[in-house]
């Protein structure tokens, strides 16, 4: 198949154009330029870490690349290799695990001054908003709290950065617009990072790593951007519309479990999230069934060799792969497969809970690794792992703890809406929403009681 009729088809059936054949992992496809789709779970986790056979393509995500003019020429870290990637994660990964104790209260903070301006519905621009409560969970634990980002611009920033399609035939019938909206949100935010009030910290410990002061902050740009606000809120969409296939009885659970934990530790702490084991078998069952950005991740062959491994069916197999060809890690897919999952295409909120919960998260591949493992400058796992899973947490035990609401339509997810980035099909409405335990939100969270009950 040609790249033009790979992109249609890729545009119209998303996930579906790779439907796996459980006997045949390393299927031959077209996503708008040629590529292997590794589809099983096991076979994805043997060649996740091969950094051997396989390098990053520089500034493209598989058929789209990243415009060089909006991050001044700098590789976004997860698009990077070798030398260059290790100093500029080694950057990112001590800008995150700095910003790590504060995420527990700026999400508190996040959660409830955003509900605060909500009103009881109805609202049609709630996945926005719920990227909101994303973007003010994160950035002023990096940053400080003083700056006002804009999350729409931030929006705007990505969307430019992440849609030009490589081949110039496929720009124009996908009708791909000019970057003057992404260049002027570029220099907003380039303005907002260079005046927060950690800048000069930033710009320090970019310096002793190495980093000179245009490289850091195209990075934090780029990346923080890319994959701790846009990619993280579409998760967070995918995630709350989850919730509500959950029953009354089972949200009761969870409400239950979260709200002692906060009432034992006084609000929303690090101890607090800890002891919320079924909230975070939710999140990761949530980011199993529904995964965005974790679609793929993509790599291209560094020579021609014989891959072997574990099709779904548990037969070895054997792969020739060609020097610089495109492989495509399909996440969405590794994430349903039986072989590894039981009824992969269940929402089934306890599978991560106790022993066997445990196990099963050495096949849980979203975050560009195996859960269990940890991220580190020589691998290519998710720099934010730790700091995504305490922002989800805290965000859905805070809104199950206290509050209560109802879906204009109930979602649903047919996994070929390419635009939906793994959100549901419809898009998540709110008819209304209420607080539901106004004296537990006042025994919690005293200071925004006032706030949140003000117009009730
Ligand atoms: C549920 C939310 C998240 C998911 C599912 C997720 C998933 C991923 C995935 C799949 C990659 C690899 C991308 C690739 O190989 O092309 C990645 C990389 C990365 N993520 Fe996340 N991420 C999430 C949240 C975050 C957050 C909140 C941050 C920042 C605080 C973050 C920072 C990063 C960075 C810096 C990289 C690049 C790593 C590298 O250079 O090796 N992510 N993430």
């Amino acid at each position: 198949m040609g790249n033009v009729l790979g992109t249609i088809e890729y545009l119209t059936t998303y996930n579906k154009t790779f439907t796996p054949n459980r006997e045949e992992d390393f299927v031959e496809c077209n996503v708008g330029v040629p590529c292997r789709v590794v589809t099983g779970n096991k076979a994805v986790q043997s060649l996740i870490y091969d950094y051997d056979r396989f390098k990053k393509e520089e500034f493209k995500f598989a058929a789209v690349m990243v415009p060089e003019e909006l991050t001044e020429g700098v590789c976004p870290s997860a698009l990077s290799n070798g030398k260059f990637h290790e100093k500029h994660k080694g950057f990112l990964m001590e800008v995150i695990s700095k910003a790590y104790g504060e995420i527990p209260a700026s999400t508190a903070r996040s959660v409830l001054s955003n509900v605060s301006q909500w009103g009881r519905g109805p609202m049609d621009d709630f996945e926005s908003k719920l990227m909101a409560v994303m973007a003010d969970a994160l950035l002023p634990a990096i940053y400080g709290e003083s700056t006002p980002f804009d999350t729409k611009e931030i929006e705007r920033y990505i969307s430019g950065a992440t849609s030009k399609p490589k081949s110039r035939i496929l720009q124009v019938l996908t009708s791909w617009r000019s970057l003057d909206e992404a260049q002027s949100a570029k220099e907003s935010i380039v303005g907002k990072i260079k005046t927060s009030e950690r800048y000069q910290q930033l710009m320090d410990l970019a310096k002793s790593h190495g980093l000179g002061e245009k490289e850091a902050t195209m990075q934090l740009l780029i990346s923080i951007s890319l994959n701790g606000v846009v990619g993280s809120g579409t998760n967070l969409v995918s995630a709350f519309a989850c919730l509500d296939t959950l029953s009354a009885q089972d949200k009761g659970e969870l409400r239950e479990e979260a709200l002692a934990a906060m009432r034992k530790h006084g609000g929303l702490t690090r101890e607090a999230l800890q002891e919320m084991p079924k909230v975070e078998s939710f999140v990761l069952e949530a980011l199993r069934f529904s995964p965005s950005p974790g679609t793929a991740s993509n790599v291209l062959a560094t020579r021609p060799s014989t891959i072997q491994y574990t099709a779904g069916n548990g037969d070895n197999k054997e792969a020739e792969i060609k020097e610089g060809e495109l492989v495509f890690l399909l996440t969405y897919w590794a994430l349903r497969d039986p072989a590894v999952f039981d009824k992969p295409g269940e929402f089934v909120w306890r599978r991560f809970l106790g022993p066997e919960g445990e196990a099963r998260r050495e096949n849980h591949l979203i975050f560009n690794g195996r859960f269990v493992d940890a991220p580190a400058v020589t691998n290519h796992m998710c720099a934010g792992k730790n700091v995504a899973l305490s922002v989800f947490k805290g965000i859905f035990a805070i809104l199950v703890t206290f509050f209560g609401w109802e879906l204009q339509e109930a979602p649903f997810w047919t996994g070929t809406k390419v635009v939906r980035l793994g959100r549901p099909d419809n898009e998540v409405k709110i008819k209304s929403f209420s607080l539901q335990h106004p004296e537990d939100l006042k025994e919690i969270f005293p200071s925004y009681f006032d706030d949140i009950t003000r117009d009730s």
